[in-house]
């Protein structure tokens, strides 16, 4: 049998968690043949819900789940911990904006980066879900010195399933026909959602599509505005998707992309060539093997994108500005 991989997953009695321990149990993350270790972690007075989905995840008799930690102590929730997807934080209501919840959130990114700098296993890899994600990313990452910044991710994968699924539709093909899509720069409503360099069928997505006011006007505020016309239809944030998409990048990560095909990842700025100021963790294309990823450079913006990107680029300035007392001096 092969080793069991720990994973740490914060805020595991919340939304996301219900949808999310239940498949990473189940192989859905790391593959039929991988045992893995839940390390849950949860604020004291959630322990008690927290117990309850234990008690389910017992009865589901997964033959992958080898153990089980719960606990409200990050110290222990991250000991030797190869994986932390850090779920746990507040999430936005109607008529928020996700960078409102920077100064409930970017705390608990502070105690979180420092409990996994001291206990996480060697090859600890980061995915930060809690919003604001990037920013939230960026504060776990430099409260961690001792782990390499290219370990702390935040998560962009869902909306570049939301692309993927408006295209699919637009040209009339199924999610499996569309390729390289990418979303450039911050999980919030600046993301840049781009077909430049997309393939429909294995042709050039812009001119499958052939509608260059649907791209502007329709597809690009689409995918920027999802999250909030979840809230707005459900009530509570997307919680099912966001699970699907967190399983997506970790495996995507962990055991590679297809030949051809690249995902989007918030990673540290300064690993990308697009002139994208340091210091930040920015949504690029990326692919990756053997549980290591590359930006993929070299890709042309046309002029109209350009301001864009620099737009979702000085947002996460500015919400960096706005915790620069969380970040480690
Ligand atoms: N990046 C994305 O694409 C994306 C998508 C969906 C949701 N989100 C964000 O994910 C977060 C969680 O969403 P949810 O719907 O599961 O929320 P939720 O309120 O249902 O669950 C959050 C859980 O986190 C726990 N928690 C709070 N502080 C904690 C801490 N310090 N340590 C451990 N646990 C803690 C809470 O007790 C709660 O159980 C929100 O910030 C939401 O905005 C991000
Ligand atoms: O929109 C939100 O606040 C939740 C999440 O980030 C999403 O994109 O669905």
């Amino acid at each position: 049998m092969k080793k069991p991989i720990r994973v740490a997953v914060t805020g595991a009695a919340g939304n996301i968690g219900y949808s999310l321990l239940f498949r990473i149990a189940a192989g859905d993350m790391f593959g039929p043949d991988q045992p893995v270790i839940l390390q849950m972690l949860e604020i004291t007075p959630a322990l008690s819900a927290l117990k309850g989905v234990a008690m389910e995840l017992e009865d589901c008799a997964f033959p992958l789940l080898y153990d089980m930690v719960l606990t409200d102590d990050p110290n222990v929730a991250f000991r030797d911990a190869n994986w932390a997807l850090l779920v746990g934080a507040k999430p936005r209501g109607k008529g928020q904006e996700r960078k409102d919840l920077i100064r409930d959130n970017g705390p608990i990114f502070v105690g979180q980066g420092r409990a996994l700098n001291e206990n996480a296993a060697a090859d600890i890899r980061v995915v930060v879900v809690g919003n604001p994600a990037n920013t939230n990313a960026l504060i776990a990452m430099s409260n961690a010195p001792d782990i390499p910044n290219e370990r702390f991710t935040a998560m962009t994968r869902l909306d570049h399933n939301r692309a993927i699924n408006q295209v699919a539709k637009k040209a009339g093909v199924h999610v499996t026909d569309v390729q390289r899509i990418i979303i450039w720069g911050n999980h919030s409503a600046t993301q840049v959602p781009d077909i430049t360099h997309a393939l429909v069928k294995g042709q050039p997505a812009p001119q499958v599509i052939n509608d260059d006011e649907w791209v502007r006007n329709e597809f690009i505020p689409t995918v920027q505005q999802r999250g909030r016309a979840i809230i707005e239809a459900r009530g509570h944030s997307s919680a099912a998707s966001a699970a699907n998409a967190l399983i997506d990048h970790v495996r995507s990560w962990a055991l590679g992309t297809p030949e051809g095909d690249w995902v989007s990842m918030a990673v540290p700025s300064h690993l990308g060539d697009y002139g994208i100021p340091e210091g930040v963790i920015f949504s690029y294309p990326v692919v990756c093997k053997d549980g290591n990823y590359e930006v993929v450079n070299g890709l042309e913006h046309p002029d109209w994108v350009k301001p864009l990107i620099e737009r979702t680029a000085q947002e996460l300035l500015e919400e960096r500005e706005a915790i620069k007392d969380l970040l480690n001096p």
